[in-house]
């Protein structure tokens, strides 16, 4: 059986109904596309400490607040993942792309007009129906 690999994702919110998306490096997996900050949990480590040590590393901000939004399993082909996507409320620092990677601030309602890889569908429509 293919190896799915758990990734922890962070929707980050400012108050303001937007959200923080940043571009995928053209080399990556997905790559070109929009995504939510995150990356791979290491072995043995907690999901909240993963989030935050991915968003620490890719976008350098600290979690303070974060609660569950949605669990996403999808199968690439090429590599199967299971995003476990969480509503960042609270955070220290201002995110900006550490990684060379394009960062933006977009509102909820225009997350529609970007594109995202396939998975991101229903992380789209949990955050949407937040607002
Ligand atoms: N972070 C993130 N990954 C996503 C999203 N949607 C989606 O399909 N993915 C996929 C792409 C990758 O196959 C995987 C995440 O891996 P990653 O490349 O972010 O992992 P990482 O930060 O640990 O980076 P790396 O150094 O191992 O490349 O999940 C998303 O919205 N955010
Ligand atoms: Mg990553």
């Amino acid at each position: 059986m293919k190896k799915v690999v758990h990734v922890a994702v962070g929707v980050i919110e400012n108050g303001r109904g937007e959200v923080y998306v940043t571009k995928r490096l053209d080399h990556q997996h997905q790559g070109g596309k929009w995504e939510f900050p995150g990356g791979k949990v290491e072995d043995g480590e907690s999901l909240l400490h993963a989030l935050d040590r991915e968003l620490s590393e890719e976008i350098g901000i600290n979690v303070v607040a974060a609660e569950p939004l949605v669990l996403v399993e999808h199968d690439y082909g090429d590599k199967a993942v299971k995003l476990d996507v969480w509503l960042v409320r609270g955070f220290v620092g201002q995110p900006k792309g550490l990684e060379g990677q394009e960062g933006r601030w977009v509102h909820a309602r225009d997350l529609d007009s970007l594109t995202f890889p396939d998975a991101n569908g229903p992380i789209i429509k949990a955050v949407q129906a937040l607002y």
